[in-house]
């Protein structure tokens, strides 16, 4: 059954607080042993997002009807958004030095996704707290406390991020408009 929205454990992602040097540090770390699986990780992510939110397939053409589990992950539409997903992680996570960059890279996520995809924000919402948990769960001996900590930092930077070119590309009309 698809969870419910605005669940307490995606909270803290509203409310992003800067990247110390220590946080940097750990998301480069880690990152680096969960990058060397980066085509199975992706995958995992995202079957766990389309598993917990199915509403999010609605977007992908390909796979929108599939409900099998197998069928899922054979899907190329599905295996490609994972590599470019985990290929725009890779970037922002080699960027955290370089303020412009992360932000010129999240305002054009920001920008397609809304504009292209017209991906509702809340799904960037569901797949933060889906990358937290996979990340948890597969990496349990990487993710203590303090990496998922600067993670979910991370993750809220993002989330905010897009939420901020939606609302300078006009979504909230667009989507007040369309009911
Ligand atoms: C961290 C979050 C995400 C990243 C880094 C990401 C990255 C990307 C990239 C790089 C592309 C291809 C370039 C483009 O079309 O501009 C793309 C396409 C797309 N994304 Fe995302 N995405 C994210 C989240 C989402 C979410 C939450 C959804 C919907 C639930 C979504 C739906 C789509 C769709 C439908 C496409 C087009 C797919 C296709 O043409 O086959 N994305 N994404």
């Amino acid at each position: 059954m698809e969870r419910m929205q605005g669940e307490g454990e995606v909270d803290h992602l509203e409310r992003p607080s800067p990247l110390t040097d220590k946080d940097k540090v750990n998301i480069q770390d880690s990152w680096a042993k969960v990058y060397q699986n980066c085509d199975d990780v992706g995958v995992a992510i995202l079957i766990r997002l389309f598993v917990s939110y199915p509403s999010s397939k609605q977007y992908f053409s390909k796979f929108k009807n599939m409900t099998e589990l197998e069928e899922l992950e054979k899907s190329a539409q599905l295996r490609n958004h994972a590599r470019r997903v985990m290929n725009s992680i890779n970037t922002l996570v080699e960027n955290l030095e370089n303020p412009d960059k992360l932000a010129s890279v999240l305002k054009l996520l920001g920008k397609a996704h809304a504009l292209r995809h017209k991906v509702e924000p809340v799904y960037f919402k569901f797949l933060s707290g889906v990358i937290l948990e996979v990340l948890a769960e597969e990496y349990s001996d990487v993710m203590t406390a303090e990496v998922a900590g600067a993670w979910t930092k991370l993750l809220a930077t993002i989330y905010t991020s897009i939420t901020t070119t939606y609302k300078e590309v006009g979504w909230t009309t667009l989507s007040s408009s369309t009911g």
